[in-house]
């Protein structure tokens, strides 16, 4: 094989945790590989690796025969190399324009550059509105003009870091015809998925990680899915089975228990008067776990900030247990019993410099079980971090660690697990299972329908429409901010669903 790429012996340690070990790969251009394996594999420190996000210990890389030193992104991108990060960083008062070609000479931003980005969008299916701030625009979006910056700076290798988790169902098929042109152009593609369905429709080749070693570089067409499976999880057995559908029904007996939540005409508009959500009224009684499904940006989030008190409802009304909390206090509504596990995990739902027990107390000081004689004791901190460390499987099992240093997979439990326990009334969960491997998102399942079973009533909202239809004991449909139908997931098929997430408004009852 012609290898374009060669990696030798790359070895990364963060402290005592050996992150990349001996990590050896040739790739080709025009190929796709994926990257598989469990939550802190080693999966994001390659791929910082090869952007120069992170310098390695020991080993090299060379492109096309020379070895190359990547110090930094900006020296990634200057050989070629670009990366999607699960985490985007745009500049969200910018456009999409202004984002794609920000740092680049004056010269490179006219006319053409602009004609070209139109016709990058209109080459790979991309729906991107110009005329928009990023702020403004829903995480699929920016996912979009994320991939129109680096292409537009020509990469020949890009790494996709769990691309699909932020895409409704009916985006994942055009994005990845998208992706398979990129590569049928030339382009070397590395895609970090847990989804071995993906895998198998995009990559040619999976490379599968453990523990920061590779345990193996597999063609995906010979190799079966099993296979894959079993070298990415070691002996271990992958995620208990959940629930059958006999047990659901013996949980979502909540016909006679009363409303957690009711959310009765509810609108909010945005600054410049669009409206967000549209008279929006649902109800989740105790004990119930209601999905909301719906294609990204469609007011999913602002529900449930609307619901948690992070923005604040134009007109209508909420009431939690029967009493209105349509203009309490974030910290009220927390008090409350309201538990929220916020989409974007880095911004909203851990500060990255604390320590893992220090965000597992994050707005919860005060209450008894961090308390000693009036302070604030940090051995009840550690304590309660320690349980829930072990409870839960946070790699490493270091409370004292920041929340830095652990994988997206890691950070997500933490959020998870403290939100989990401040949930007396309402847990509302949006893309819980988001950048998580197999055994941790049956894990994760599992512990809100445990929250469920003790009486908590549950907002899930996702895009993942099975994992949706899997875990809820009704579905909403979201469409243009209101709900366009509730159905039963055992008695409704996927195409259903689908003209109810595309409901046009004036459809919409
Ligand atoms: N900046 C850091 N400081 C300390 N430890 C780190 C740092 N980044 C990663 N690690 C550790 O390195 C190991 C590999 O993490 P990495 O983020 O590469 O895993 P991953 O396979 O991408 O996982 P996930 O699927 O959860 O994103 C983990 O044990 C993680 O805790």
């Amino acid at each position: 094989m012609d290898s374009f790429l060669k990696v030798t012996g790359i070895d990364k340690s963060f402290g005592a945790v050996r992150a990349l070990h001996n990590v050896n790969l040739l790739a080709s251009k025009g190929e796709c590989i994926a990257i598989l394996g469990e939550n802190g594999a080693g999966k994001t420190t390659l791929a910082s690796v090869l952007i120069g996000l992170y310098q390695p210990d020991s080993g090299e890389i060379k492109l096309g025969g020379t070895p190359v030193s990547v110090t930094s992104p900006a020296k990634a991108i200057e050989h070629g190399i670009g990366m999607i990060h699960q985490h985007f960083s745009l500049v969200g008062a910018m456009t999409a324009e202004e984002n794609i070609l920000i740092g680049l000479p004056s010269t490179k931003r006219g006319a053409e550059a602009r004609a070209r980005i139109r016709q990058l969008c209109s080459d790979f299916d991309f729906n991107v509105d110009f005329d928009i701030r990023v702020t403004e625009m829903p995480v699929g979006m920016k996912q979009r003009v994320e991939i129109l910056k680096a292409l537009f700076r020509d990469v020949s290798i890009l790494i996709l870091d769990e691309p699909t988790s932020v895409l409704a169902p009916t985006e994942v098929a055009p994005f990845l015809k998208g992706v398979r042109k990129l590569v049928a152009n030339g382009c070397l593609v590395f895609f970090i998925s847990h989804k071995l369905d993906e895998i198998r429709e995009i990559a040619d080749r999976v490379m599968i990680m453990r523990h920061g070693r590779v345990e193996g570089v597999l063609p995906v067409a010979t190799t079966p899915m099993a296979q894959m499976s079993a070298l990415m999880m070691g002996d271990k057995p992958t995620g208990e089975t959940v629930e059958t559908p006999k047990a659901k029904k013996a949980r979502n007996d909540t016909s006679s228990a009363a409303d957690a939540l009711v959310v009765s005409d509810v609108c909010l508009m945005d600054p410049g008067g669009a409206e967000i959500l549209q008279d929006l009224t649902l109800s989740v009684k105790a004990g119930e776990i209601l999905g909301i499904a719906g294609i990204d940006g469609n007011g999913q989030t602002e529900l449930s900030e609307v619901i948690t008190g992070l923005k604040r409802q134009t007109s209508g009304a909420i009431h939690l247990n029967g009493t209105e909390i349509s203009s309490a206090s974030i910290a009220a509504r927390i008090a409350d019993g309201i538990g929220f596990v916020p989409e974007d995990r880095h911004a909203e739902g851990l500060v990255l410099s604390l320590t893992v027990e220090e965000n597992m107390a994050f707005r919860s000081i005060g209450e008894d079980r961090f308390m000693s004689g009036g302070l604030i004791s940090r051995r009840a901190m550690h304590e309660i971090a320690s349980d829930v460390v072990a409870a839960f499987d946070i790699r490493p099992p270091d409370p004292k660690l920041n929340a830095s240093a652990l994988s997206g997979g890691n950070q997500q439990k933490i959020v998870l697990a403290r939100e989990v326990a401040r949930a007396r009334n309402l847990l509302v969960v949006v893309q819980p299972t988001k950048g998580l491997d197999v055994g941790a998102t049956e894990f994760v399942q599992n512990q809100i329908r445990a929250v469920a079973h003790s009486g908590v009533g549950v907002l899930y909202i996702s895009t993942e429409l099975e994992h949706v239809l899997d875990i809820s004991d009704r579905v909403a449909v979201m469409a243009f901010g209101r709900i366009t139908g509730v159905v039963d997931p055992e008695n409704t098929t996927l195409q259903d669903i689908g003209l109810l997430m595309t409901a046009a408004p004036e459809e919409v009852l």
